[in-house]
């Protein structure tokens, strides 16, 4: 699936419960045993596609990234302690410049890395995601919105 045009994409729980659902699917026949959980976006897919595959031992890593001189540095503030392997499956929300999904996959050679959705800078390093999403669209996930207000379309055009 492909999703263009929009500079913003808003995710609703159910929308990212579905296509979460369809990374479970693209899992199902993969024989994984156990799953590191990228934190903190990985934390959500991580439970449901656990909850579809019957797997319950779950790991995670938590990193945290941020620019520095144009580039993007990133620091593991706790490593999992699950051992690498092709049964494990590394669970994201999203690979976006692909930094992240990188080093992961230094850190878990042999792993199966799978995300919701992919920018094209990132998506080579994903061995299975859902939706594409363009490089200059900012995805908001639901865990970071609330219901708010929305003024009727004609009130807006004023
Ligand atoms: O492909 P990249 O450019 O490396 O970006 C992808 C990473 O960015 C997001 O995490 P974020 O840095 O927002 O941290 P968080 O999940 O803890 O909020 C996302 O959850 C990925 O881990």
């Amino acid at each position: 699936m492909s999703l263009s045009g929009n500079k913003n994409f808003y995710v609703s729980w159910e929308a990212f419960h579905r296509a979460t659902k369809e990374l479970a699917k693209m899992c199902l026949h993969g024989n994984f045993d156990s799953i590191v959980a990228v934190s903190r976006g990985g934390l959500v897919p991580a439970t449901i596609i656990a909850r579809e595959l019957n797997i319950r031992v779950l790991d995670t890593i938590c990193v945290s990234s941020y620019d520095h001189d144009q580039q993007r540095s990133l620091q593991v503030l706790k490593d999992a302690t699950l051992p690498d392997s092709e049964r494990l499956l590394v669970i994201d929300d999203l690979v976006d410049t692909g930094e992240t999904a990188r080093a992961l996959r230094e850190r878990f050679p042999k792993a199966c890395f799978a995300t919701v959705y992919a920018k094209p800078q990132g998506k080579a390093l994903v061995d299975k995601y859902v939706t594409d999403i363009e490089q200059d669209t900012w995805i908001h996930l639901p865990w970071d919105m609330e219901l708010a207000y929305s003024a009727p379309l004609a009130e807006q055009s004023r």
